[in-house]
C-alpha cells in the first residue's frame, strides 16, 4: 500500500474517531480485528507450540546509581536478530546456557563470558570456584550441564517483570505513558528484595516499531485513542509475544514467579501452553500518580492512555476516586 493510500484511508477513517466509538467498531469499519487478521481473537491469544532456543551470550555486574548491583545477561536466540535482556538482582540466579561448559574454553574464556561464580577479584583464575566465598558449581560431566540445587538459596516465587521497550518512556522523558516509571518502580521492588528479574523485550511500541509509534502519536493527537492509531496504522492493537520471556525465564530457572503486571494477556502469555513458568502471584503495577504519593508520569497523555488501557485492553486497574470535603 503506498504512502498516499493510507493517508487517504485515514482521512475517510477520521470521523469515526471518537472516544465513544469502541475498539471493536473502529477495527469492524477497518476491516481488521486486535491482531488484524479478521478472526476477532488478539495476537495474544495465540500461543506459540514451540518456544525460541535462547541462548545467554554474555553476563556482567553493574553496579548502579540507584545502590542495588544487577546482573545484565544478554540473550541471542533463533527467532529474530535482536539482543534481548533479562537484568538480574541476585548473584544466585544462573542461567543454564550462560554456564554450560563449552569444548575447549578456558577458565579465563568463562570469566569473560560472566559465567563464574561469587565475585571477580584482579588476579582471580578459577571461573567455577571462588576462593574468597568458597563458593563452587558443580558441572554433569556427560553434558557438561551446571547441576543447580533447586530451592537451596531462594525458595520463595520471583518478582519478575516483562518489559517492552519504550524509547520514548525510558529515555526522551516522554509523559505519554508509564513505562519509565514502572520500569524504575519494578527495579526499586527488585532491589529492596534483593531478588528478581526484569525481561526486556525488545519490542517497542507493542511491536509496532518506534517510527510507527511516533505516526501512531501523532494520530493521537488528532483525536486517535492508542488502540484506534495501531489500527488505523494497519497494525493490530498488541503485536508483541512473550514467548522469548517465557524461554529466557525457564533458562534463568525461574519457573515460579511474581509478575508485576495490570495486562491479564500477559500472564496467560508468559506461562504459554505448556506452562513452563508458572504466575503464583500478580502484583499490580498502580501508576505513582494515583497512589496519592508524589511522583509519577502525570499529564492529560498519560491519563487517556492509561483510561484506554482499562476500557479496551482489559487491564486490571481503577483510579481511585477523588474524594471531596476533606
Ligand atoms: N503502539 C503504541 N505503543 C505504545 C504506546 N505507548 C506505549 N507503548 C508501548 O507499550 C509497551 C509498554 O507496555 P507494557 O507496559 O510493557 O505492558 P502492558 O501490556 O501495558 O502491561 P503492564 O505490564 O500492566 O504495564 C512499550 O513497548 C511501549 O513502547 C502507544 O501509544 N502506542
Amino acid at each position: 500500500m503506498t504512502h498516499e493510500h493510507i493517508t487517504q484511508d485515514i482521512f475517510e477513517t477520521m470521523p469515526i474517531i471518537s472516544p465513544t466509538v469502541s475498539n471493536e467498531e473502529q477495527a469492524r469499519a477497518l476491516g481488521l480485528d486486535g491482531d488484524g487478521d479478521g478472526d476477532g481473537n488478539s495476537s495474544l491469544r495465540l500461543l506459540p507450540d514451540v518456544l525460541p532456543a535462547v541462548q545467554c551470550i554474555a553476563r556482567a555486574r553493574i553496579p548502579t546509581t540507584q545502590g542495588p548491583e544487577i546482573f545484565l545477561h544478554l540473550y541471542s536466540n533463533d527467532m529474530d536478530k535482536k539482543e534481548h535482556l533479562a537484568i538480574v538482582f541476585g548473584e544466585d540466579v544462573r542461567s543454564r546456557s550462560l554456564y554450560r561448559r563449552r569444548a575447549g574454553e578456558t577458565q579465563a574464556d568463562r570469566m569473560i563470558r560472566g559465567a563464574y561464580v561469587g565475585k571477580l577479584t584482579p588476579g582471580r583464575r578459577d571461573a567455577d570456584r571462588d576462593a574468597a566465598t568458597g563458593a563452587a558449581l558443580r558441572f554433569d560431566e556427560a553434558t557438561g550441564d551446571l547441576v543447580v540445587e533447586a530451592g537451596t538459596t531462594w525458595t520463595q516465587p520471583t518478582l519478575v517483570r516483562i518489559h517492552s521497550e519504550c524509547y520514548t518512556g525510558e529515555t526522551a522523558w516522554s509523559a505519554r505513558c508509564d513505562c519509565g516509571e514502572q520500569f524504575d518502580e519494578a527495579g526499586r521492588l527488585m532491589g529492596l528484595e534483593g531478588h528478581g528479574c526484569i525481561v526486556y523485550l525488545r519490542q517497542e511500541g507493542r511491536g509496532i516499531g518506534l517510527g510507527e509509534k511516533l505516526k501512531a502519536y501523532n494520530l493521537q493527537d488528532l483525536g486517535a485513542d492508542t488502540v484506534q492509531a495501531n489500527l488505523l496504522l494497519r497494525h493490530p492493537a498488541d503485536k508483541r509475544s512473550f514467548g522469548m520471556a517465557t524461554a529466557i525465564l525457564v533458562d534463568l530457572g525461574l519457573a515460579d514467579i511474581r509478575l508485576l503486571t495490570n495486562n491479564p494477556d500477559k500472564i496467560i502469555a508468559v506461562e504459554g501452553k505448556r506452562r513452563l513458568v508458572h504466575v503464583r502471584e500478580r502484583v499490580p503495577m498502580v501508576p505513582l500518580a494515583w497512589t496519592g504519593g508524589t511522583g509519577g508520569v502525570s499529564s492529560r497523555e498519560v491519563e487517556g492512555y492509561l483510561r484506554t488501557k482499562v476500557e479496551k485492553m482489559g487491564h486490571l486497574l481503577s483510579k481511585p476516586a477523588v474524594r471531596t470535603g476533606e
